[in-house]
């Protein structure tokens, strides 16, 4: 029997492309209507999901936005993910726990570009694998629970302020500063010095190769050498976080075969192999050091000198979390290199951000600066020149709470992920296992259910909440679980905040007690970039010396 087979020509590829298309577009559609726990959000579109409705906003004013229209749990879709967006803290119930047998152990999924950038699958961040997590996570925690290391990284921040101070000094007082740009400096250096014992110069480069170029011929040729180099580090630590979303968003075929993107991401691979080697070479030479320290000499407290030696017979460290022998044996250098890593990239940003924030509602509202300004003058007395200690830190309390109601009213860290490792019941659904969900703190915190008066900027309710104030903040008093946060939560708690606080609290009193900030523009919004934290970019001020 002769078959009859029908000829097949160019001209009938856009009839089977649109049969395709519409193909593709039903079982899209079918999948999205008969999805499990259908809830409330706006309708995706095929590949891209509801990314194009985001064009225009930051993340944190877009879920804003959603939330005000489907209420306190809704869905969103990027690029076929689908993710849960929680506004209510009952909801989070059991994301936060610190029981290592939660059920939301990890914050983000790994995408293989990722892992090729070097994001994931080492340090902790973004460590998805519980053992490896848990084997490093625990050297953060020694390393930052050493007493020594609190006096250790006031020490480090007072004498880089008193460096910085200069800088400023020679631009003088009717300049502007461009805040932002200088806190991304020190926070930058500190974390850097506080996590290698290096001191990489961030802040003097800054100042000889950016702001005054011309004064680095005032330097002799090594000192403009060494300046030349820290910039081009710092800059290629900014080039690197630059890279990230490409990485993250962009699959392998894009990634390699797409103009643009391809030259793209080359540069970014081989500015990350630079980086890479760079840090890795500080950490062999550290180790090579310590090995040639004789044993009765004292070796300083980073967090590399604590890594390389926890678990050998030079540890430094004084806290023992584990007695398991997976967990009781020493670091290597990969796993070093991921800690240390990790810790300049979530350091630099979010702190200096926090302070921007701060300046940024100070100067906004006059009777706090005061009541700041007063605590600054009890606890260090007339003398400005004073250095700073840890007991002085520690009384700072009214300073604590305008951090906290700063960061109640501008979140940097607003939204904080979670994924599900075996279903759970959320909201009265049942979530399958690998859902993702996403925390948003950044509506929490503003709901008048949870907070009094919540537009209200007013660190008092933050504070020691004296008898007299019984009635003012009766909701604060409850201190409802799940209603604040800054670090997270949970077994994923920043691990950093210790030392974030302490840096702060630090540079707040240093520059308040002795100098006096304009904001260049008093009515301009504070200036941020909302990737997955809200990062201040600019903040233009100008610095005098205090007006008693
Ligand atoms: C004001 C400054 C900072 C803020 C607002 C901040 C905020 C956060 C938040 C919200 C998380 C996620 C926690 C969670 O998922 O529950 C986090 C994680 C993390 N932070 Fe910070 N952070 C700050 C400073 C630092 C510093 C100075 C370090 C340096 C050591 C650091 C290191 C880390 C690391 C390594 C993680 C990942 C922890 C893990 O996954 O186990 N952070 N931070």
């Amino acid at each position: 029997m002769a078959i009859n087979i029908l000829p097949f020509g160019f001209s009938d590829i856009p009839s089977l492309l649109i049969l395709f298309i519409i193909g593709y577009v039903s079982h899209f559609y079918y999948r999205y209507f008969t999805r499990i726990n259908p809830i409330p959000g706006p309708i995706p579109l095929p590949i891209v999901g509801n990314i194009h409705q985001k064009i225009g906003y930051s993340l944190g004013e877009w879920y804003k936005l959603l939330h005000k229209q489907y209420g306190d749990m809704f869905e969103v879709n990027y690029a076929g993910q689908r993710i849960v967006v929680l506004c209510r803290p009952d909801l989070l119930e059991n994301m936060n726990t610190t029981s290592t047998k939660t059920k939301y152990p990890i914050r983000f999924n790994n995408t293989e570009g990722l892992v090729e950038y070097g994001v994931s699958a080492v340090g902790v961040g973004h460590n998805n694998v519980p053992k490896s997590w848990k084997f490093n996570r625990q050297f953060f925690t020694q390393a930052m629970l050493t007493p020594s290391f609190n006096h250790q990284a006031i020490e480090w921040t007072y004498e880089l302020w008193k460096e910085m101070e200069i800088y400023w000094n020679k631009i003088g007082e009717n300049q502007e500063l461009d805040l932002g740009k200088w806190m991304h400096r020190f926070t930058n250096e500190i974390i850097f010095n506080i996590a290698t014992g290096v001191k990489n110069n961030s802040v003097a480069a800054f100042y000889y190769t950016v702001v005054d170029p011309e004064s680095i011929k005032t330097l002799d040729k090594t000192e403009q050498a060494k300046m030349e180099y820290s910039e081009e580090f710092v800059q290629s630590i900014e080039t690197y976080m630059s890279g990230v979303g490409y990485f993250f968003v962009l699959n392998k075929f894009i990634r390699n075969n797409v103009p643009f993107f391809r030259e793209k991401i080359k540069m970014l691979l081989k500015n990350k192999e630079t980086l890479f080697n760079r840090i890795r070479k500080i950490i062999k030479e550290r180790r090579y050091e310590i090995e040639n320290t004789p044993l009765d000499q004292p070796l300083r407290h980073d967090i590399l000198t604590s890594h390389i030696t926890a678990n050998t017979p030079r540890d430094i460290n004084i806290i023992k979390h584990s007695d398991d022998v997976d967990m009781s044996r020493p670091m290597v250098d990969k796993e070093i290199f991921g800690n240390i890593f990790e810790s300049i990239i979530a350091g630099t940003d979010t702190s200096a951000s926090v302070f921007c924030f701060v300046v940024y509602f100070l100067e906004h509202h006059p009777e706090v600066k005061k009541r700041l300004r007063q605590e600054l003058d009890e606890v260090f007395g007339n003398d400005s020149t004073k250095p700073i200690t840890f007991k002085e830190i520690e009384e700072l309390h009214y300073c604590d709470a305008v951090i906290k109601e700063v960061n109640r009213h501008s979140p940097v860290a607003f939204m904080i992920g979670r994924v599900s490792s075996e279903s759970d019941n959320v909201g009265g659904c049942e979530w399958p296992k690998g859902s993702v969900f996403h925390m948003y703190f950044g509506s929490i915190m503003k709901n008048k259910n949870y907070w009094t008066d919540p537009e209200k900027f007013d660190p008092e309710r933050f504070y020691k909440v004296e008898e007299s104030d019984k009635d003012k903040y009766l909701l604060e008093k409850k201190k409802l679980k799940n209603t604040y946060s800054m670090f997270g939560g949970g077994i994923r708690m920043c691990p950093g905040r210790k030392l974030a606080i302490i840096e702060l609290k630090c540079l707040i009193a240093c520059i308040y007690r002795s100098y006096d900030v304009d904001l260049v523009d008093y009515d301009a919004p504070i200036k941020y970039e909302s990737g997955f934290i809200n990062s201040c970019r600019e903040l233009k001020v100008k610095i005098k010396p205090r007006s008693f």
